[in-house]
């Protein structure tokens, strides 16, 4: 079976394609797709945007579509940056500037409230028109200044308490233990033996 992953993100397509390595798929991402336009993401929810992706990417290929969105909630925020995750300091996005804004933000805010978490939905859509959705999330805390240089988007500031360590500072093998991708695209494992199965 091939499928193609939906998404443009290079840390997205590296956590999934290592995470799909002992599942006998054959993977393309839109890399290898010439002339992909970019979809709006203008859904209220990740996975209406998870959807929206999926089901761009099987009418351009006609290949079996994973797609994930995905986003960071700060508590102290009500929720935000959310579902603008991505372009929260503005297009084009840029995890660094990102990353600066969500700094300031908090500026005031003290430790103990400054819990967050990551939120994951991912969709895999089939030519047939079929749309699976799984979920997945993890909890921890944004600090007040960058640790870590692995990963990618907020992971810096992102620390998972279980491990006393931020997300960056991470081997990608840990992150895909207990990230929220992760969470997700394990649910979706099944889904995917069936499709492979039923061809
Ligand atoms: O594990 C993660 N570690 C750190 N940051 C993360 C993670 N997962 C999502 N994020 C942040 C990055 C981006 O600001 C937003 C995702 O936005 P989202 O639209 O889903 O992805 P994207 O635009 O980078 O790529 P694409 O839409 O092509 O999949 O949440
Ligand atoms: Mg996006």
């Amino acid at each position: 079976m091939k499928i193609i992953l939906a998404t443009q993100n290079k840390g997205k397509i590296r956590e999934l394609q290592e995470l799909l390595v002992d599942e006998e798929i054959e993977v393309l991402s839109l890399q290898d797709i010439k002339d992909w336009e970019d979809v709006e993401e203008n859904g209220k929810t990740f996975a209406d945007n998870a959807s929206l992706k999926a089901k761009a990417a099987v009418k351009k290929t006609g290949l079996i579509a994973l797609a994930d969105d995905s986003g960071l909630e700060v508590d102290a925020l009500d929720g935000a940056p959310g579902v603008y995750s991505a372009r929260f300091a503005g297009e084009p996005k840029d995890d660094e500037r990102n990353n600066n804004k969500l700094l300031q933000l908090l500026e005031t805010v003290p430790d103990d409230q400054r819990q967050a978490r990551f939120r994951c939905a991912l969709v895999v859509a089939t030519p047939k028109g079929e749309e699976f959705l799984t979920e997945g999330t993890v909890e921890g805390q944004i600090l007040t200044q960058r640790r870590g240089t692995d990963g990618f988007g907020y992971d810096p500031l992102f620390f998972v308490p279980e491990y006393a360590r931020t997300m960056a500072e991470l081997t990608l093998a840990e992150k895909n233990k207990l990230s929220h991708r992760a969470q997700a695209f394990r649910k979706a494992i099944p889904i995917l033996q069936a499709l492979k199965i039923k061809g």
